[in-house]
């Protein structure tokens, strides 16, 4: 690529934290115009990169050049005023306020009377929705948008600053596949706009329909580009990250399978509405010992609301009965379904299942107390202990178990909170989306563990929106569509196609 079309480059950057050092002597260039991936492990040092070109972190080692020019941002609005903008993975909208309100935060136009001019900020508003084919009101309150919209909102703001640089982190890790689809077409018209776009994903077969270039960091280093995207396989790009080749095509052995260890029968979710409606609709399964069943469906198909209901999340509304180990039992919070053996890792690993300003120690022994009692104490070195064994296991990046999990990378909290559920040695596990931001090494190594914990007799429930991933790894899908189940297939039947038939209505 031609040297003249650098819009952006970091030189030489250095990043540490207590323990840590998450970038290493790091360049990069980023060319306009393009979509630059950044690839990298989990904790390779990706969002620590992108926070620094943003202006989230001030103090680094090392030299940013905006055209050639060098630039120090104290903090984001001044790396937005440059024209770099970054749409974080949590998306910071205010849900109270309108599109507009939200767009203008912090920078509202005032007319001549020094009164808040509504009526272009709704006006330069729909503009640049329309920028992004989207024909949402400005005055549409942004609780009541889509994640996808709220995305779209996002580059809007951007867009008001003349952002010329577009960082996007894991942008499609909570959108449905149709909201994807217009994310991408919004990318190839800023690209046409000359926008330089810094894109970090996961998922290796989206990258390759959006890439311009790769750029890989292994360990906080910069390991090389790949500039010839046309002649680059899936392979190339895992050496890239990985540093060496992985089998990445994961399929799992059949194991001898046990008693029936856990059942669902007759459940019903009703809407909080009060009419006839359902989130989960006459749902029964069973999982028996040393299965993995993977329940599929596209969003909004009821797969996270069925996972709740079992787990005692809406005792009060739903109705069905539930069977551990042939037994029938109440279950009428969390802790009751704990208690009788149930593990649930959910969706969202930030609101649901960390404390994030405690260390790592403390969350994975948080849900297993009784293991780090000693004379009716909590006891910090069998807390310590119980916590090491899992960060061994788990590969857990992380510099000591007191590392607040906060300043973990996105993959590794993912294994934190994995690591929490499997040490209070539940009977039946549930895995809601378990390797969303979880790179493709990481990703092999848990669906080792899935199947290793299935050998050794647990009933695992994985519940994924990537075909591929729920094919590779279950003994038998469940499909979801409409809060009802509409297929089931074992794993020798289930093809890509029957699967997504019975999930499409
Ligand atoms: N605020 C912080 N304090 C201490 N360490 C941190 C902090 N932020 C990041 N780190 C560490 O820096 C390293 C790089 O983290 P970073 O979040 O940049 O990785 P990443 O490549 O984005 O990973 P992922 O794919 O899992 O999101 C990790 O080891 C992480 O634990």
């Amino acid at each position: 690529m031609e040297k003249e079309n650098i819009i952006l480059r970091a030189e030489n950057i250095t990043k540490r934290f207590a323990g840590v050092t998450a970038l290493d002597d790091v360049s990069i260039d980023v060319y306009a115009g393009k979509v630059n991936v950044i690839v990298g492990e989990n904790g390779a040092g990706k969002s620590t990169l992108m926070k620094i070109l943003s202006g989230v972190y001030p103090d680094y080692e090392g030299e940013l050049l905006l055209h050639g020019e060098e630039v120090k941002f104290s903090n984001p609005k001044e790396a937005m005023k440059s024209g770099i903008a970054i749409i974080h993975q949590e998306l910071n909208l205010i849900p109270y306020l309108s599109i507009t309100a939200n767009i203008y935060l912090g920078r509202e136009i005032v007319d001549s009377f020094g009164m808040l001019d509504f009526k272009k900020m709704n006006q330069v508003t729909k503009e640049l929705l329309a920028r992004l084919d989207c024909d949402v009101p400005p005055t549409t309150l942004v609780s009541e948008l889509r994640v996808g919209q709220q995305q779209q909102v996002e580059i809007a703001k951007a867009l008001l600053e003349d952002a010329k640089v577009l960082i996007m982190d894991e942008p499609t890790s909570a959108i449905t596949d149709a909201e994807v689809e217009v994310l991408f077409r919004i990318i190839e018209s800023l690209k046409k706009q000359k926008v330089s776009i810094l894109y970090i994903s996961h998922k290796l077969d989206e990258l390759f329909e959006i890439a311009d270039r790769f750029i890989g960091l292994r360990d906080g280093k910069m390991v090389g580009t790949i500039e010839n995207i046309v002649e680059a396989n899936k392979d190339d790009l895992i050496r890239l990250m990985v540093g060496r080749d992985i089998d990445n095509h994961y399929v799992k052995e059949k194991s001898p399978l046990g008693e029936e260890v856990f059942r669902a029968e007759g459940i019903y979710l009703p809407k909080p509405t009060g009419k006839s409606e359902f989130l989960v609709n006459d749902v029964s399964f069973s999982v028996r010992k040393g299965e993995v069943l993977g329940i599929f469906g596209l969003m909004g198909a009821g797969r996270t609301e069925l996972l709740e209901t079992v787990f005692g999340l809406h005792s009060k509304l739903m109705v069905g009965n539930i069977y551990i180990d042939g037994q029938k039992v109440i279950i009428k919070s969390v802790m009751d379904a704990v208690a009788k053996g149930m593990g649930l890792v959910p969706e969202n690993r930030k609101e649901d299942g960390l404390v994030l300003e405690m260390p790592v120690f403390k969350n994975i022994s948080m849900a297993s107390v009784e293991q780090t009692l000693k004379n009716g104490f909590l006891n910090l070195g069998l807390e310590i202990g119980l916590a090491k064994k899992y960060i061994t296991d788990l590969n857990i990046k992380t510099p000591s178990p007191r590392q607040k999990v906060k300043n973990l990378s996105g993959g590794n909290q993912q294994k934190v909170v994995l690591s929490k559920w499997l040490a209070t040695t539940p009977k039946i596990l549930f895995l809601d989306e378990p390797t969303r931001g979880i790179d493709v090494n990481a990703k092999n190594e848990i669906y080792h563990l899935i199947s290793n914990l299935a050998k050794e007799g647990l009933g695992v429930l994985v519940v994924s929106s990537e075909l591929p991933e729920i094919m590779a790894i279950c003994d038998r899908i469940i499909v979801m569509g409409e809060s009802r189940i509409t297929g089931e297939f074992s794993q020798k039947e289930a093809t890509e196609d029957k699967i997504m038939n019975a999930a499409i209505l």
